[in-house]
């Protein structure tokens, strides 16, 4: 492709390279850059892409992209910010494939997941529709899984999906964007159709320093989207859309909205209540427990009908809709009488909020089986702490992915908060062993909630990624129980 089709919105500041230029490929890592690249050098939070121009240009780079003209002989283009311009330049090399689909992004502290394989449930069988999913557990072209490393991949990655998503027939994408995505600018330029927002309560403190800074990430969402569907609820919302440039459509089950829910019932196996909007009233039902399901229902229904998907189209999908991995997921526990659940709650949020719907229903004692990540705020460690013992009638503290840190030390950042409540609790720092060390322990109804890891099938130790599906711990110890 010729540089200056690969330019093609970028504003250009300064440069020296001739717009006929033939580029052959596009790298933003100077030990992956290919002969006839456009190497494109980006401040990080470690390093200077810059500092690697050089090696780039050793490597067969035919341009680059910077934000400072380079001290190497080699054509270059300078923008005002490289991200955005790397976020441009997949755009155009992949032949904007985002403008022929309607895509939907998700963004909040917790809940995305669930919304965007909810919503994409009721594209396909309300609209009969082919969609691309990206998000944590997996990205997804139809009914075909692509693993994936990251919540929101980089920018180029982004726009590469979307070119396969659209070669392969989706004329929908819902996507995940997380507030590090957004402030990086992996999403940017890209046309949404619509912009969801779940919930802001703490999380990634290490990365944006204040809540305040956090928001702002989430906002940017609302000024590149067609319309904008968010919980009123949210004490965060009036910050979120007090810039936002689209068209704006709120959801709630306690303030005023466009969509309200009214009537709600929390079951065990399900939610279930009235979607109320100025026009109609229509009952709703899915079959995944939890009181926060409520909002992610609420705001699936709102997206869906801003594409043009009635409450009741929707309504007939949620009704059969299944369980999303690691979301509330029920282990099998064949013989016993105590529950096995498998959730994602990483947050403080994430933990109150399924510790309390758990409790809501748990006819004996509710379990906590929960640790930190390491290498992550570190402040939410004493507060998890606290909700676990607030909440639950037994704990064990354990570890998450402890990454580099000791897990020893993640584990007496968590403690603190447990003092000065009742609530008895053993340490068992071993993951494995903490979940056996549950299950040897169950009592009669007991429902025990294995937090924080979801769908992951690994566990971080330092730098190596080790297997650990809890699904198989648990198998596999009722085995040796027997
Ligand atoms: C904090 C963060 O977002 N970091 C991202 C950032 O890395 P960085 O700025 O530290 O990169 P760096 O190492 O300083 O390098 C700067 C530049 O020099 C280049 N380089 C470096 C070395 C070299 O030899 N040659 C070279 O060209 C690098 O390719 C890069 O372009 O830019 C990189 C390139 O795009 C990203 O891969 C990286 O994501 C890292 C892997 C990451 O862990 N991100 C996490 C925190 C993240 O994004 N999480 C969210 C949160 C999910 C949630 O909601 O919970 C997600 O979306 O997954
Ligand atoms: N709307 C919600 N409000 C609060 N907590 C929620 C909500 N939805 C889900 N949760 C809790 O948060 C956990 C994570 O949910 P989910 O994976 O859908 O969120 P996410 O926003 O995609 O998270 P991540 O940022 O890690 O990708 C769930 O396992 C559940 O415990
Ligand atoms: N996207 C989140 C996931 C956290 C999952 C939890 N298992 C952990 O490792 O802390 C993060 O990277 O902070
Ligand atoms: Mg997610």
């Amino acid at each position: 492709m010729k540089l200056k089709e690969l330019l093609r919105d970028i504003i250009v500041l300064d440069t020296n390279a001739d717009g006929d230029l033939e580029i052959t490929g596009v790298s933003y890592d100077s030990r992956k850059t290919r002969p006839g690249d456009l190497f494109v050098a980006m401040p990080g939070y470690s390093m200077d892409g810059h500092a690697f121009i050089g090696k780039a240009a050793a490597a067969g780079a035919a341009c680059v992209l910077c934000e400072r003209p380079p001290e190497e002989e080699i054509p270059y283009v300078q923008v005002a910010n490289s991200r955005h311009g790397l976020a441009l330049v997949g755009a155009n090399w992949f032949g904007r494939p985002a403008e022929k689909m309607s895509v939907v992004a998700v963004t909040g502290t917790n809940g995305k997941t669930t919304t965007t394989y909810l919503l994409k449930a009721i594209l396909e069988q309300a609209r009969g529709a082919k969609v691309g999913l990206i998000g944590t557990n997996q990205n997804m072209i139809g009914q075909e899984a692509v693993p994936t490393e990251r919540t929101t991949p980089e920018s180029f990655e982004v726009q590469k999906l979307f070119r396969a998503m659209l070669d392969q027939g989706c004329s929908y994408v819902v996507m995940e964007t997380s507030s590090h995505a957004l402030y990086e600018g992996r999403v940017y330029g890209i046309p949404f159709s619509v912009g969801i927002f779940t919930n802001l309560t703490q999380d990634h403190l290490d990365f944006h320093k204040t809540m305040e800074n956090y928001c702002d990430a989430k906002a940017i969402l609302f000024r590149s989207c067609a319309v904008g569907v968010y919980n009123a609820d949210d004490p965060w919302s009036n910050r979120l859309m007090e810039g936002a440039t689209c068209r704006a459509f709120s959801y709630a089950r306690d303030a005023d909205a466009d969509l309200r829910a009214e009537h709600i019932d929390l079951g065990a196996d399900h939610i279930s209540f009235d979607a109320v909007t100025a026009d109609e009233r229509v009952k709703i039902k899915v079959g995944i427990p939890g009181g926060f399901m409520v909002y992610n229902t609420l705001d699936v229904l709102g997206a869906a009908l801003q594409l043009g998907i009635s409450l009741e189209e929707s309504a007939r999908v949620l009704a059969r809709v299944p369980h999303v991995k690691g979301r509330v997921e029920v282990v099998p526990t064949p013989g016993k009488d105590y529950t096995i659940l498998i959730d994602y709650a990483h947050s403080p949020d994430g933990l109150e909020n399924v510790l309390s719907s758990v409790r809501g229903f748990a006819k004996g004692r509710t379990v906590a089986v929960f640790g930190c990540g390491g290498d992550r705020d570190r402040t939410k460690r004493p507060k998890m702490g606290r909700i676990a013992a607030q909440l639950a009638d037994f704990v064990v503290v354990t570890s998450d992915n402890p990454r580099t840190e000791d897990p020893m030390a993640i584990i007496r950042e968590i403690l603190p908060g447990m003092e000065g409540t009742q609530t008895p609790y053993v340490v068992v720092e071993n993951r494995i062993e903490a979940i056996h060390y549950a299950m040897d322990h169950a009592r009669k109804d007991d429902v025990i909630v294995l937090c924080g890891k979801g769908h992951e099938t690994y566990q971080v130790v330092g730098t190596e990624k080790h297997h650990l599906d809890e699904r198989e711990v648990v198998a596999d110890h009722l085995k040796e129980q027997q």
